[in-house]
């Protein structure tokens, strides 16, 4: 393995070796810690379809089903966040039959989302430019969920979970202050793969687990696969992140991706850095 990679990987948190009985435990036991000690009452998530909200929930949720039998007053709140009318809803509700979180809302972001891209086009309509402004438009429906989800957060006493794991932090793909913002990562040094296989041991579906990722911001590309916009596979990633070997043309769209995006997992740049 060469030096960078090795570097990412300790840097990303992936261990060497991995067991997901004992994952799931160990990440359980986590969140249950960190609601008591820190004294909240809520979990805030947004739950997308996808399998990595499907299986930060079914932690937080049984989380929180110990420490209600342990006497601490507690709930799991799962959010429902759809930009209008979402193409994959049923994958979304299946989801949440699974989970059976304590409390569910739901938040429609479009029109939140519509109003600040209209507000921001009224005076410099020319900055967005058309082949673009569907991508803008799809990192404001990110943030619009962050807030729904704080808002909620800040009402509740809670603690707001993100569903970032190694995968998406090699290749830098959140949006910086959307889905990138969170209180607490369960899914943190886990590449895809591996969240899959913490799923299982969770009782979730293959139809979820092996279900194509989709960021789904695009509104004129509604659950484009992550891998069409990354360019290269998860299998790939996943290798890389397990110190295999990948083939160089994948290696070095990953470092480039990885060099590139440096910038959103870590604080704010100061002339003090
Ligand atoms: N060198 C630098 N130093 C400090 N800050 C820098 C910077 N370069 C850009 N920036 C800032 O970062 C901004 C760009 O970052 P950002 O706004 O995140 O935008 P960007 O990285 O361009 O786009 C987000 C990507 O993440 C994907 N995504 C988003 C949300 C969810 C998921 C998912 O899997 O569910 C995927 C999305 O499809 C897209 O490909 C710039 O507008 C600028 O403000
Ligand atoms: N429509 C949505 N409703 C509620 N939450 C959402 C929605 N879209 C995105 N999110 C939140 O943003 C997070 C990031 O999305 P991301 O696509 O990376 O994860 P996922 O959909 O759970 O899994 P996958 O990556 O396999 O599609 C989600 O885990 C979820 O918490
Ligand atoms: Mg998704």
């Amino acid at each position: 393995m060469q030096d960078e990679q090795s570097a990412i990987i300790e840097e990303l948190g992936v261990a060497a070796q991995f067991d997901a009985v004992t994952e799931a435990e160990r990440r359980t036991v986590f969140l249950a810690d960190y609601l008591r000690t820190s004294g909240a009452r809520t979990y805030v998530l947004g739950i997308s379809g996808g399998i990595d909200s499907l299986t930060s929930a079914l932690l937080a949720q049984a989380a929180v089903r110990r420490l209600r039998h342990s006497g601490y007053d507690c709930e799991f709140v799962a959010v429902r966040l759809p930009y209008g009318v979402q193409a994959d809803e049923a994958d979304a509700q299946a989801a949440l039959a699974i989970i059976r979180p304590d409390r569910l809302m739901t938040v429609n972001v479009k029109p939140a989302t519509d109003a600040m891209i209209s507000e921001v086009k009224r005076d410099a309509p020319e900055l967005f430019d058309r082949e673009r402004e569907d991508f803008h438009h799809g990192n404001v429906k990110a943030r619009e969920r962050m807030i729904a989800q704080y808002a909620i957060a800040g009402a509740t006493h809670g603690i707001v979970i993100g569903t970032d794991h190694a995968a998406e932090a090699l290749m830098g793909f959140f949006t910086k202050f959307g889905d990138g913002a969170s209180d607490i990562l369960p899914l943190a040094g886990l590449n895809k793969r591996r969240v899959r296989a913490v799923a299982k041991v969770l009782g979730a579906p293959d139809s979820l687990i092996f279900k194509v990722p989709t960021a789904d911001l695009e509104t004129n590309a509604p659950l484009r696969p992550d891998e069409d916009a990354y360019g290269v596979t998860y299998d790939q990633i996943d290798d890389f992140l397990e110190g295999k070997p990948v083939d160089e043309t994948a290696r070095d769209r990953i470092l480039t991706k990885f060099r590139a995006t440096a910038h959103k997992r870590a604080l704010p740049v100061t002339p003090l850095d």
